[in-house]
């Protein structure tokens, strides 16, 4: 049996662009994405696609409607599929036991369900959503505890390596895919039948085989070691603003050094997105219950050292401004957690924004591609704030940067959008009150410029004051 129909659970961000290129690169297989959100599934139909990547749209055009489907029918797409993929969300548990650290595991518990439930057949069942390790065997009990007869099932470990803004070229270029699965014949079976899907576009020597327990833990050691390069040069930046070194200095000498390389060293305002924080979590967690403190004390360092990089920017950001900004006019630039998505989950602008609330800043913020209501979403959630009515009253939402900053005291960037680097800073300095000041949380902009003009600035990992600027590093020290 060749793979035929491809069926997917949950059209996230995931789910949505994976199939989108698997149905692009495999003609002959006809690829269904579900997903129990009606609202989810009437945008993967329409022409404004629920997320943005680049080169998305042109990709779904292509095959939507020939072999590539979106719908809420998930009981009928599971019957004829002969691979299922599970690619819901995995969201750190907000309650009971692991609470604020375990991975919440429910709805893929409740896709084993539904698939137990209504497969016939024989299916190859495969994880796509970052899990805990063992996860794979909860899968199995709970397919083979409900299975009807006649049915059969392989459970396959798959994880995702995307990342947003990058989502399709990552997946028609991926470093490397993996499969883990059972050693036994059936489960060799069943990862070479998924070998064969990607092998339509990768080559073979990208493809990993290794066992399920090992492949669901490399996902989330993969994470936690991109997490830690930030962190690491993130600490190392405070270092940086201390001192008199500057942290772009010191990751470009870090990085050439070939066993370290380049890729991951920006200093930032934090992390941010869906996952790093949740699967470094995920892992702490996990060596909490194999008690294994140290391991675990370990990569919570990473999650603390992201916490205090937030706090500390906005710390920065209050000092420079003559210790308060109460009542002052703040202008964020950029609300998504990275550039070239309109994705805000964990976004470091949601705790900038935060603080600078609670102190009783008025924010004008500005983003290419989030809205005014998913701004608005994440700044009133409960565990943003106790007076979601007060903040509503602090918010303004601008369609250009120049409105934004017009009569505010600051600046301050928060996401790395590539149109920040050419806008026309005389004409924001010269809209601001004085002295303005412009605080870049992503290192982004030419400090000396923006010094030339007139700004205060304050960037990322290096001290930049006016005072500071040229002086050698024994003076900043001292
Ligand atoms: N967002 C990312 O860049 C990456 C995410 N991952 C992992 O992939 C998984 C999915 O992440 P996202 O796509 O970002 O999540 P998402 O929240 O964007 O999408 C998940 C979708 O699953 C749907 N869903 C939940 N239960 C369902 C069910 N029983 N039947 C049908 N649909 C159901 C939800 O309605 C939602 O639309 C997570 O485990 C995440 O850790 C892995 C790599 C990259
Ligand atoms: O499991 C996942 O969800 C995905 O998580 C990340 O992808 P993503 O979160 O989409 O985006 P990244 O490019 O990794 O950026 C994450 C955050 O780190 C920040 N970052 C990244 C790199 C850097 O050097 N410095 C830095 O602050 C980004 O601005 C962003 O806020 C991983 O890069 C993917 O491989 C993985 O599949």
């Amino acid at each position: 049996m060749m793979i035929k129909k491809i069926c997917c659970l949950g059209a996230g961000y995931v789910g949505g662009p994976t199939c989108t290129v698997i149905a692009l690169k495999c003609p002959d297989i006809q690829v269904v994405v579900v997903d129990k959100s009606e609202t989810r599934i009437q945008q993967w139909n329409s022409a404004i696609l629920p997320i943005y990547e680049p080169g998305l749209d042109e990709a779904v055009k292509k095959s939507r409607g020939r072999n590539l489907f979106f719908s809420t029918d998930v009981d009928s797409a599971i019957k004829e599929a002969d691979l299922i993929f599970i690619s819901v969300n995995t969201p750190t548990k907000t309650y009971g036991f692991g609470k604020g650290r375990a991975a919440d595991l429910r709805y893929v518990e409740a896709a084993a369900r539904r698939i137990a439930e209504v497969a016939v057949g024989k299916k190859i069942v495969v994880e796509k959503s970052t899990v805990p390790v063992k996860a794979a065997e909860s899968i199995n009990k709970i397919l083979r505890a409900n299975m009807r007869p006649n049915v059969s099932f392989q459970v396959l470990s798959n994880p995702e390596f995307l990342a947003e803004g990058s989502a399709v070229n990552d997946l028609l270029n991926p470093d490397r895919i993996l499969i883990g699965g059972d050693q036994t014949s059936e489960g060799k079976e069943a990862i070479e039948k998924l070998c064969w899907v990607y092998k339509h576009w990768i080559p073979e020597k990208k493809i990993i085989t290794m066992n399920t327990w090992s492949s669901e833990l490399s996902k989330l050691a993969a994470n936690a070691f991109l997490a830690q390069r930030i962190s690491s040069i993130n600490a190392i930046s405070a270092v940086c603003e201390a001192t008199g070194a500057c942290v772009s200095e010191v990751a470009h000498a870090v990085g050439t050094d070939s066993r370290i390389g380049p890729k991951f060293l920006q200093a930032s305002v934090g992390f941010g997105g869906s996952c790093f924080q949740k699967d470094v979590l995920n892992l702490v967690y996990l060596c909490e219950c194999l008690n294994l403190p140290e391991v675990a004390n370990y990569w919570y360092q990473v999650i603390e050292m992201n916490q205090f990089q937030r706090t500390r920017f906005v710390r920065r950001i209050t000092e420079k401004l003559f210790n308060t900004v109460t009542d002052k006019k703040i202008a964020i630039f950029g609300f998504a957690f990275k550039k070239d998505t309109g994705d805000t989950r964990e976004s470091a602008a949601i705790y900038v924004c935060k603080h600078l609330l609670e102190e009783g800043a008025h924010l004008s913020i500005y983003d290419p591609k989030v809205n005014a209501q998913q701004i608005i979403h994440d700044l009133t959630r409960p565990d943003i704030t106790e007076e979601p009515e007060k903040v509503l009253q602090l918010l303004s939402f601008h369609q250009t940067p120049y409105s934004a900053s017009e009569g505010a005291h600051a600046v301050v960037i928060c996401t790395e959008w590539d149109e920040f680097l050419h806008l026309d800073y005389k004409k924001i300095y010269n809209s601001m009150l004085k002295p303005a000041f412009l605080f870049d949380g992503r290192k982004m902009l030419n400090v000396e410029e923006l010094l030339a003009i007139g700004f205060q600035v304050e960037t990322i990992g290096r001290k930049t004051t006016r005072n500071n600027v040229n002086r050698g590093v024994a003076d900043c020290i001292l």
